[in-house]
């Protein structure tokens, strides 16, 4: 069980927003999709939903072409920053027509959720705020009980409760009914603690397909003087320097080597944010 890519590409006239890319989602795991502005994360989960064409390549959904094809697209379910909802249309009636198409929607949690989001459901879709818009949409995603759950930029306006509030839902449904969900972002220190699997695309090309734990053992960050941290970077491969009042780190790719660690140093774990701006930059 898995969406399978074989070799998509696509093409925008002059941009390819997709090169040859070929990557396995598979059953009961959470990913990350992560990638910079125009990177292509839309794209794929676009031509995965079938609500565009890829120029070459192929989707399969557990084996599945899902090319036109009902049976396989009703196993996935894409929240988009695009709003295909009438405007004059109540949060509630959307949640059952959503129930209406997906037969396993559990209306009983979405209107959990929306009360734990303070949410009212009798608010037209026109009526919300750029966070109530995604909320809406997050909850629905999180009540489909599809095997497959494509998230675009969800927490897009969320404010920093509200995310915090949509990363703990998200656990909770993914611990009580597992399923496939991909959350693309370019938030990556945020979503580090939801996923196991990290994908990063770059220029429409898959660069990472890795497990969180594997990126996160690509380096390790090392905290102390200023001039004690400058003396042990010297030949090290350094992607990122912070100073903080006295306080100087430096995120360094390689493998620490405990026994010649200076005393006064601190080593703590891998920053994922100056990784991935390190992986992504030109
Ligand atoms: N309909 C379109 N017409 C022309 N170019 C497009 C179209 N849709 C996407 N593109 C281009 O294709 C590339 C990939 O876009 P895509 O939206 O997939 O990226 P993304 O990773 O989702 O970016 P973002 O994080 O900004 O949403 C970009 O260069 C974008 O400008």
């Amino acid at each position: 069980m898995s969406i399978e890519i074989k070799n998509l590409s696509k093409n925008y006239k002059s941009v390819q927003a997709l090169d040859d890319v070929s990557i396995r989602f598979e059953e009961n795991k959470i990913y990350g999709l992560l990638g910079r502005n125009g990177a292509g994360k839309t794209t794929l989960l676009n031509i995965i939903t079938n609500r565009i064409f890829a120029d070459r390549g192929e989707v399969f959904i557990d084996d599945i072409p899902s090319k036109e094809n009902d049976q396989a697209l009703q196993k996935v379910y894409l929240m988009s920053e695009k709003n295909f909802y009438p405007d004059k249309m109540k949060i509630k009636d959307i949640f059952r027509w959503t129930g209406e198409f997906y037969g396993k929607f559990d209306m009983e949690s979405a209107m959990n959720m929306a009360e734990k989001f303070e949410l009212s459901t009798n608010k037209v879709v026109k009526g919300l705020s750029t966070g109530y818009t995604s909320i809406f949409k997050v909850i629905i995603a999180l009540s489909v009980n599809t095997p497959y759950v494509l998230l675009d930029e969800p927490v897009l306006g969320l404010d920093a409760n509200h995310r915090d509030l949509f990363y703990k839902l998200l656990i909770e449904k993914y611990s009580e009914k597992p399923s496939t969900i991909i959350v693309s972002t370019h938030l990556i220190e945020e979503v580090s603690n939801v996923i196991e699997n990290v994908v990063v695309i770059k220029k429409g090309k898959i660069i990472k397909d890795e497990t969180r734990e594997e990126l996160l053992t690509a380096g390790y960050t090392i905290s102390g003087s200023a001039s004690l941290v400058d003396q042990y970077i010297l030949g090290k491969s350094v992607i990122g320097l912070d100073v903080l009042g006295g306080l100087k780190s430096a995120y360094i790719l390689g493998e620490l080597e405990k026994d010649k660690l200076p005393e006064g140093l601190e080593v703590s774990r891998m920053d994922l944010q100056k990784l991935f701006i390190q992986m992504t930059n030109a």
